[in-house]
C-alpha cells in the first residue's frame, strides 16, 4: 500500500480554523497527517459502488441503534448519541460502565468492513457505531485505549451523512496543537501507532442545527479488560 506523507508549510498542519482553508483532502488515497506522536491518515472518498448518502440512509434504518446509559464517577447519564456494537462472537467491549455484547454482522456492515480491510490491509473483528442525530449530539474527548484493543491499535473510521469536525488534542502539549479535521461523507480516517497514547479525540456539540451523521469505527479486540474507563 502506498502512503503519501503531507506536511504543510509553516509547521502548522490543520490547526483550528486554518483547516477550512486547506484543500488538501481531495485525495483518493490515504494521506498521513503531520501530527507528532501520532499516525493518523485520511482519505476523503472511498468508492463503495453507491453513494455515501444511500449508505447513510441504510445505516440509520438497518442498524439496531440504542440510547445507552453510561456511568462516569458514579453518575448515570444518557449518552449524547445513539450507539451499536457489532462483531465476531465473543468480542465484548466495555467502557464507561457499559458492557456490550456484539450483534452479528449484517450484510451492510460486512460490505463496508471488506472495503475498509482492502484499503487498510488489515482485518477487524468488531465495530462501534455512533449516530449523531443532530448538532447537540457529540462524543467527549477520549482515547480509544481500552485494554481489550491492545497496545497501539489500528482503528478505521468511516463517516456518512453530515460532515462533522473530528478534533484531535494532544494529551500533553500546547492547546495550539489542537487539530480539526472535517470528516466528509464517505471518508475513511485511520488511527494507528501511538495515536491513542499521545492524543485525545472527540466530536463537539455545535450551536447551529445540522443533519445526522453515522460513524463506524472498525476495531480489533485482542485481549481481556482489566479496568474501568470513562468516555
Ligand atoms: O464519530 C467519530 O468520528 C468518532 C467516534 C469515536 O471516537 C469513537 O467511537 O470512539
Ligand atoms: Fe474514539
Amino acid at each position: 500500500m502506498f502512503y503519501r506523507y503531507v506536511g504543510l508549510q509553516g509547521g502548522g498542519l490543520l490547526r483550528d480554523k486554518e483547516l477550512k482553508m486547506q484543500s488538501l483532502f481531495t485525495s483518493q488515497e490515504l494521506v498521513k497527517l503531520n501530527l507528532p506522536g501520532a499516525d493518523v491518515r485520511y482519505q476523503e472518498h472511498l468508492e463503495f459502488g453507491r453513494s455515501a448518502g444511500e449508505i447513510f440512509d441504510d445505516l440509520v434504518r438497518q442498524i439496531s441503534w440504542k440510547h445507552e446509559d453510561i456511568t462516569i464517577h458514579g453518575k448515570t447519564f444518557k449518552q449524547p448519541r445513539l450507539t451499536a456494537w457489532y462483531g465476531d462472537p465473543g468480542m465484548s467491549y466495555t467502557y464507561s460502565g457499559l458492557s456490550l455484547a456484539p450483534l452479528a454482522w449484517p450484510a451492510l456492515l460486512l460490505e463496508l468492513k471488506r472495503k475498509v480491510e482492502e484499503v487498510t490491509q488489515q482485518t477487524y473483528n468488531s465495530a462501534l457505531l455512533n449516530q449523531y442525530r443532530g448538532h447537540r449530539d457529540s462524543v467527549g474527548f477520549h482515547a480509544d485505549d481500552e485494554p481489550e484493543l491492545g497496545r497501539n491499535p489500528t482503528i478505521a473510521s468511516l463517516s456518512f451523512g453530515e460532515t462533522r469536525e473530528f478534533v484531535l488534542k494532544p494529551k500533553r502539549g500546547r492547546p495550539g496543537q489542537t487539530t480539526r479535521l472535517p470528516l466528509a461523507s464517505g471518508s475513511l480516517l485511520v488511527m494507528a501507532g501511538e495515536t491513542q497514547q499521545n492524543w485525545l479525540h472527540g466530536v463537539e456539540k455545535l450551536n447551529a442545527p445540522c443533519g445526522g451523521r453515522v460513524n463506524i469505527t472498525f476495531r480489533n479486540i485482542v485481549g481481556q479488560r482489566r479496568g474501568r474507563f470513562a468516555r
